[in-house]
């Protein structure tokens, strides 16, 4: 396997001086091509600054990202996103077919190659037929799913989710979850997945990376071996998936992850643990009473538009944000 995503001494500090927020700091780690990795991690640790800092949306103030050897500086062309707010991501006076074609229309392909690819995506979704509708006439699962289709019809690279799944309901979690697998196995797709969602770590991933509280470090590195077909009732029953189930809540609640202000090494094998061995960091100290909650997701959410999000992201290409 050929290393596909390489995160080096990655930090991220929001704003300077007094107000200065130093949210990830210190982060390394790659991500195998074709691999289906998820992070998991206390919420307001950083883990959406840091699908931020691998897209380009926004800078590292420290270390590197490399997407296939190359330095990731701005949006690359084959990274696509998926955000949890589908509502704002697509956009509504567009066709479900013309938002899917939408990031295609930067690409040298024709109208026909783009309205052929749309639809094979489309069905690969589960959404054959539906593409004159309007996001606004299909249901939220749906929506998500055009979200997925759009991310997917220029054939990214890597493709990021944030929380992609926490505005639908159980079964349809559950739906977009085996979708999200099938896609990665059908096109070969390399996945980085940011979730709340032990079980839905577990369930979906080749492995799972444990962050600690704010500023982020690794502090787990867990391979899952579960078997690559998996099934929402009969996996989540089996021994294997309670016992690693098991190991991340655990990793959640231990003294690694919730001491705030201390951070974990940034060593992290895969399918390894990781130590006891943790620093105080004055950053941290700083942060703890600088931080505005209601900052958090700001580039992602921006406007009320995906035009807005672009611009908020300073994005030079208007797909970038709103990508699906
Ligand atoms: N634009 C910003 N300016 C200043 N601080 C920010 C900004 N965005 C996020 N932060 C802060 O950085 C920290 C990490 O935020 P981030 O959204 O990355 O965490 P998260 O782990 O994704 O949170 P959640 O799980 O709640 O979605 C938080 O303390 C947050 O308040």
């Amino acid at each position: 396997m050929s290393t596909m995503l390489e995160v080096s001494g990655l930090t991220h500090q929001y704003g300077q001086g007094e107000r200065a927020h130093v949210a990830v700091q210190d982060l390394t780690f790659t991500i195998e091509a074709g691999q289906l990795a998820c992070i998991v991690g206390p919420s307001g640790c950083g883990k959406s600054t840091l699908l931020r800092c691998i897209s380009g949306l926004i800078p590292a103030t420290g270390g590197s990202v490399r997407l296939h050897g190359d330095e990731v500086s701005g949006v690359p062309d084959d990274l696509a996103v998926v955000f949890q707010d589908y509502g704002r991501s697509l956009f509504p006076w567009l066709t479900v077919a013309k938002n899917v074609e939408f990031p295609l229309r930067w690409q040298k392909v024709s109208k026909a190659e783009r309205q052929r690819r749309a639809a094979e995506v489309l069905e690969s979704v589960g959404l054959a037929g539906v593409g004159k509708k309007y996001p606004w006439q299909l249901s939220g699962g749906m929506q998500q799913r055009v979200s997925i289709a759009r991310a997917l019809v220029s054939r990214p690279a890597l493709l990021l989710m944030d929380e992609p799944f926490a505005s639908v309901d159980a079964q349809t979690r559950g739906e977009l979850e085996d979708l999200t697998r099938r896609v990665q196995r059908d096109l070969g797709s390399t996945i980085l997945l940011v979730t709340h969602d032990i079980d839905e770590s577990v369930y979906l991933a080749d492995r799972v990376l444990v962050l600690s509280k704010s500023p982020a470090a690794i502090v787990a590195d867990l391979a899952i071996d579960l078997p690559t077909e998996r099934d929402q009732i009969a996996t989540r029953e089996s021994e294997q998936f309670v016992s690693l189930r098991g190991e991340v809540a655990r990793l959640l609640q231990s003294p690694q992850v919730q001491r705030t202000g201390e951070n974990a090494p940034a060593e992290t094998p895969a399918a390894t643990t990781g130590t006891d061995d943790t620093t105080a960091s004055d950053a941290t100290a700083a942060s703890e009473t600088t931080a505005p909650a209601e900052a958090t997701g700001a580039a992602l959410s921006d406007g009320a538009d995906t035009a807005e999000a672009a611009d908020a992201a300073g994005s030079p290409d208007p797909t970038a944000a709103s990508r699906s």
